[in-house]
């Protein structure tokens, strides 16, 4: 077994639960055993870019990976976690870095180890000094470069820990409960948080994430004429952001490919699903699958249609029941063709 020390950082979305997701990953991994988890450390932004706080953390792990695997098995929780790169040293939902692998030096063009940055910073230094072992070859090392920084502006603050996500949403179903009147504790509701808690992460699956990714793009013949490609009805179900209400109806997604590249057709209504499973409004929700797959194909055109229920407007206020809301987003030829708008619109009928 070799002894390794990581460093964990998040600044995107709810950091201190992707790093316990990071840190449970690691965990599932038979070949890695977490000997240590330093405390949590709310940081200044090191690096020159502009961006939120970090949160970071440290752990202290046995391992029987060889380097290269490790590194390998960590860019898959990454990409797992959402991680995208797209500024040097700027924001992400997660960054692993391995600091020491034993006393190893590792020359490797993805793999330099002691990671070149460690005596450098701060946000680094202070959780790894909790988890090293005694004796730990690079302690002095360490000890010393923690009071060289300790007058710069970087900040390490510890924080408490947060319970992870599922036990915060339970708590505070327990807590609505008794505040609008019940009793958590009869028969009927004694489950119910942990239910409600399940059900979020179900219904809420894309609030995390930052991007869609599931999809494939296909090459077809350059047809003659440009052909609209049409999905009709696609149901779906989302949860308004004002009330935290369901929404629910079908959407409509038309596009006109360019150069022949097409999407997979069952990547839409998967696009649909990745849009809808997070908090939102239906106008957004229009928008989002019009750009995102414009995005992706860069098509001559895309046309998204949105009828749907609101159970915000049927169960509460106005109370009117089985009223349809409709929304609409053209782009490319759908937004300067009115001909070919129209033609869509019909085709719905
Ligand atoms: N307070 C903090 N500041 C910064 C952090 C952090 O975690 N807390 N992290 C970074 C870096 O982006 C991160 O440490 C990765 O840096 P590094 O391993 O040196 O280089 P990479 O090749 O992994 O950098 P990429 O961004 O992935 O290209 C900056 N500040």
């Amino acid at each position: 077994m070799h002894t390794v020390y990581l460093s964990l950082g998040s600044n995107i979305g709810d950091k201190q639960a992707y790093l316990q997701d990071a840190v449970s990953l690691l965990g599932q991994n038979t070949a890695i055993l977490i000997d240590k988890k330093s405390k949590f450390y709310q940081t200044s932004p090191v690096g020159g870019v502009e961006q939120d706080d970090f949160v970071n953390m440290a752990l202290k792990i046995s391992t029987t990976l060889e380097p290269t695997n490790l590194l390998e098995f960590i860019h898959e929780i990454e990409a797992q976690l959402n991680r995208v790169r797209k500024i040097h040293w700027g924001p992400r939902t997660i960054d692993i870095d391995i600091l020491f692998y034993g006393n190893e030096q590792i020359f490797e063009n993805d793999l330099i180890v002691p990671h070149k940055e460690v005596f450098n910073r701060l946000f680094v230094l202070v959780p790894l000094l909790e988890v090293l072992e005694q004796d730990f070859p690079y302690e002095q090392q360490v000890k010393q470069a923690i009071e060289k920084l300790k007058d710069t502006e970087q900040e390490v603050v510890e924080i408490p820990a947060q319970k992870p996500a599922r036990k915060r949403i339970e708590h505070a179903v327990r807590e609505i409960l008794s505040a609008v009147g019940e009793n958590p504790e009869r028969e009927g509701l004694l489950e119910t948080p942990e239910r409600v808690a399940k059900m979020y992460e179900e219904i809420l699956s894309s609030q995390k994430l930052t991007q869609f990714e599931e999809y494939k793009l296909f090459k077809i013949e350059k047809t003659a004429q440009d052909q609209t490609i049409l999905i009709k009805d696609i149901p779906f179900y989302s949860m308004c952001e004002h009330h935290m209400l369901p929404f629910f109806g079908k959407a409509n997604v038309a596009y006109i490919p360019k150069d022949g590249n097409i999407i997979g057709l069952s990547k839409i209504p998967r696009l649909v699903n990745y849009v809808s499973h997070k908090l939102s409004v239906q106008e957004n929700i229009t928008r989002d699958i019009a750009e995102i797959l414009n995005d992706i194909l860069e098509p001559k055109g895309v046309a998204v249609v949105v009828e749907a229920r609101h159970m915000c407007v049927e169960m509460r206020g106005v109370k009117k029941g089985n009223s349809q809301t409709k929304t609409s987003f053209f782009m490319g030829e759908f937004e300067e063709n009115r001909e070919t708008r129209l033609e869509f619109l019909e085709s719905l009928n």
